[in-house]
């Protein structure tokens, strides 16, 4: 059933804009089959924006059918390169169209400044889609040499088919065209549930899709929350390669259930997986401290710490640490924390009630365990702002040393040597990125060799370009996202293999040589195997 539940978002700063709430199935905006639907909230004061449709079990179903017909009809092998690329670039053209109204949905439904949102995610999600339309034409195979006399065999790219793709909260439009931009550029179809706290930029999204021409099916959105919506999804019979960003312990979960329901393989690129971090960031005396100081705090504070690459274990050495930690507090006190619409903010609420909770949770365990040397608190009586919080002298052990907090909780430790620190940044579970500060480009190579992370930034932090792939060791998750390295993640190689001995008959027929000639492969005249190639298409042989 069609959806027209238009709802008209008025922002704070009296701007306004008008979405449609349903879930985007070829197409279409569409009701869900029980009517259902859910609020969404504005972190800033608790508020409900609207309500979106929920997705059930079935309206997952026939998310995946529409993605499966569109795969086998009009897109996946129906539409070459260049047209795909036609199609994304269109689609970024017309987000830029729409930039201001992207980034009030991001500000608004996620909490993140308006200023970053138009200064980082919505530029950053136009480029990832400009950048993989790039690649669009240029996905092809290799031939590969056997015996030139007897065989040619390529390979093939092709798109793996229905790609469910499951993204969290914390960039909700960037999470979107990581995800979206080498997928459709492969040509795949995708199913892709957004997080439930933040589904309005992608429901603005939808819009466009229609509005570049991209075929029905090809990009579907089903609304809903983690165990019934993305859990339907993730573990469809239907669904040929899931992408997911969000934790650790779900992601785990998805694995179990994906490899239980197709056995989708993680060794085939089916399953990608970008998930927590606790990210060290190192600081050696020789470093410019200042520098050092302005690129750690954007390394903990930025997003308002709801990063998985955060840089939230910082190591100082020694000589150094009382002037660093001194000028790190002071930094934080002039960070402006507040209304994500005004123009000087520059940290917003955290994204609910939950997230609050369980920060502020671990916040009380830092000071027990730990000393607190900046923030600790609640900011202001409504909405889920949390100040700016460093802890100091933390023992290894203590859970706010070891789990991902996901908010502006940052500890400070010192260190002695490199070797020692080295030690102690790799002993987490997770390896997602690390930051090395120093002047000495040996030491920077030299550790950054040593370091089990899939990033590692030097004399600067949480600095991400569209080509450079992005992923993590351990447990931090499976494959690379952006650059090059996430085609892979969306493409079947095939590997097509063609006998080319064949014999040329009187009056020049062409007919399938007898076995022993086959097999002795003498009568084959190499002179003919271009035109043997050509005729090849065309000929049963
Ligand atoms: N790697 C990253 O960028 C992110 C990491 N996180 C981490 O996760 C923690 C908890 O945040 P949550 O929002 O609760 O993360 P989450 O992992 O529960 O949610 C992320 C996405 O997964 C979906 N999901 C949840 N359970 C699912 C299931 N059983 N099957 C399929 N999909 C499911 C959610 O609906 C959402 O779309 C954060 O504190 C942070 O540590 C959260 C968001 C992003
Ligand atoms: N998950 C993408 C980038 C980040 O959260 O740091």
């Amino acid at each position: 059933m069609q959806r027209d539940e238009v709802v008209t978002i008025q922002f704070p700063n009296g701007s306004s804009t008008q979405i449609n709430t349903g879930l985007f199935v070829s197409n279409k905006f569409i009701s869900s089959e029980s009517g259902k639907s859910f609020e969404v909230f504005n972190p800033t004061n608790g508020k409900v924006i609207c309500r979106v449709a929920e997705a059930s079990a079935k309206d997952v179903d026939n998310a995946v059918q529409a993605a499966r017909d569109a795969f086998e009809q009009s897109w996946g092998l129906h539409v070459n390169g260049f047209e795909r690329a036609r199609l994304l670039n269109k689609l970024a053209d017309l987000m830029e169209k729409e930039g201001d109204t992207l980034a009030m949905l991001e500000a608004l439904d996620n909490g993140k400044t308006l200023a970053m949102a138009k200064a980082a995610d919505v530029p950053k999600s136009i480029q990832c889609l400009r950048y993989y339309a790039g690649w669009a034409d240029k996905i092809h195979g290799k031939t590969i040499e056997v015996n030139d006399d007897t065989n040619l065999v390529y390979t093939r790219h092709e798109p793996i088919g229905v790609c469910a793709q499951i993204i969290p909260w914390n960039f909700p439009l960037l999470m979107l065209a990581w995800k979206i931009g080498p997928a459709l550029a492969t040509g795949n179809t995708i199913v892709m549930k957004t997080a439930e706290q933040t589904p309005l930029s992608a429901l603005k999204v939808c819009e466009l899709i229609v509005q570049a021409g991209f075929p029905p099916g090809v990009f579907n959105i089903v609304m809903g929350f983690g165990p019934t919506t993305g859990a339907a999804l993730s573990s469809h019979m239907g669904v040929d390669k899931i992408a997911f960003t969000g934790s650790t312990a779900v992601g785990r979960h998805i694995l179990k259930s994906a490899s239980e329901s197709n056995l989708k393989k993680t060794q085939l690129q089916q399953i990608t997986l970008e998930l927590g971090g606790k990210s060290p960031n190192i600081i050696f005396d020789d470093a410019d401290i200042a520098q050092a100081i302005k690129w750690s705090n954007f390394g903990i504070y930025f997003n308002h710490g709801q990063c998985c690459a955060a840089g939230s274990r910082i190591f100082v050495q020694e000589s150094i640490y009382p002037k660093f930690i001194e000028e790190f507090s002071k930094i934080s006190s002039q960070m402006s924390v507040g209304d994500p619409f005004h123009e000087t903010t520059f940290q917003g609420p955290q994204i609910s009630q939950l997230q609050f909770d369980r920060i502020m949770n671990h916040i009380e365990i830092g000071k027990k365990d730990a000393k607190l040397l900046y923030g600790g608190n609640r900011k202001g009586e409504e909405g889920y702002f949390i100040e700016q919080t460093v802890f100091t002298d933390v023992p290894e052990d203590s859970r706010i040393m070891k789990e991902e907090i996901f908010g502006p909780v940052v500890v400070i430790n010192t260190f002695k040597d490199e070797d020692e620190v080295i030690r102690r940044a790799n002993s987490t579970e997770y390896g997602l990125a690390a930051g090395i500060f120093t002047r000495d480009l040996s030491r920077a190579h030299r550790v950054a060799r040593r370091l089990q992370a899939g990033t590692v930034w030097i004399n600067h932090y949480n600095d991400y370009a569209m080509n450079v792939p992005f992923g993590g060791y351990k447990q931090s998750g499976i494959g690379r996202e952006l650059g090059k390295y996430a085609l892979a993640n969306y493409t079947s190689i095939k590997s097509v293999n063609i006998n080319l001995v064949l014999c040329l008959s009187e009056g020049h027929k062409w007919f399938k040589s007898d076995e022993n000639e086959c097999f002795s492969r003498s009568p084959f005249d190499t002179n003919l195997s271009t035109v043997i190639l050509h005729q090849f298409s065309t000929q049963v042989i």
